[in-house]
């Protein structure tokens, strides 16, 4: 079992590096903006709720959050592994989730953080709201705010992974490819 946290800041490419990482290593690959997505193209009641925190570019509160990806993470036993993707974002979600791994009898293996520069990932941000339809990605003043809630709210779980010996970080500026490479250099090295 292994399970690693993909980290990074919106745009970091985070959902570009998961699906390569997932098929490489045989994980279960767990986004949380996803299922989020998914829960308000389809109207659902978690989706509705969601809806009014992410079209503000605010997380979405702990408890529901948590629930969620509890329930995701049950509809998958006996995987190799998972890699979560946009989750832990906030000190206690990190919390719920080591207390929920450890009571499965598993262990968080590695959180992996993907670095780059604001400025690269607004613009990042801004090119894929043109494709996308997120219109999270459409709006300059949304971003900003999800900068500033990751600021406050996500970053310092990078000093929380650094005390558990368990935070490795990789450089996010390059070809998709190379940074694949990067990321494969860590997780082979865990085992
Ligand atoms: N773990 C989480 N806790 C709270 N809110 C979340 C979480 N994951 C996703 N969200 C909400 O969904 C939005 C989109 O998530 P995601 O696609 O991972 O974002 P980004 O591209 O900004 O990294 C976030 O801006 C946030 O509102």
């Amino acid at each position: 079992m292994i399970n690693i946290v993909l980290f990074g800041k919106p745009g970091a490419g985070k959902g570009t590096q998961a699906e390569f990482l997932r098929t490489k290593y045989n994980l279960t690959h767990i986004s949380t903006g996803d299922i989020f997505r998914f829960n308000i193209k389809n109207e659902t009641p978690l989706g509705k709720e969601a809806k009014s925190f992410i079209d503000k570019g605010e997380l979405v509160p702990d408890a529901l959050t948590i629930k969620m990806l509890q329930d995701e993470v049950e509809k998958h036993p006996g995987t190799a592994g998972f890699l979560f993707d946009g989750f832990p974002r906030t000190v206690a979600q990190a919390d719920e989730l080591d207390a929920f791994i450890i009571s499965k009898g598993w262990q968080i293996t590695a959180t992996i953080g993907l670095e780059a520069d604001d400025d690269v990932l607004v613009a990042r941000l801004l090119e894929r709201g043109k494709t996308s339809g997120r219109a999270d990605d459409q709006d300059e003043a949304l971003i900003r705010n999800r900068y500033q809630e990751y600021n406050e709210k996500t970053a310092p779980l990078i000093e929380y992974y650094k005390k558990q010996g368990k935070y490795y970080s990789v450089d996010g500026i390059g070809s998709i490819a190379d940074i694949t490479e990067r990321l494969s250099l860590v997780i082979d090295k865990l085992n």
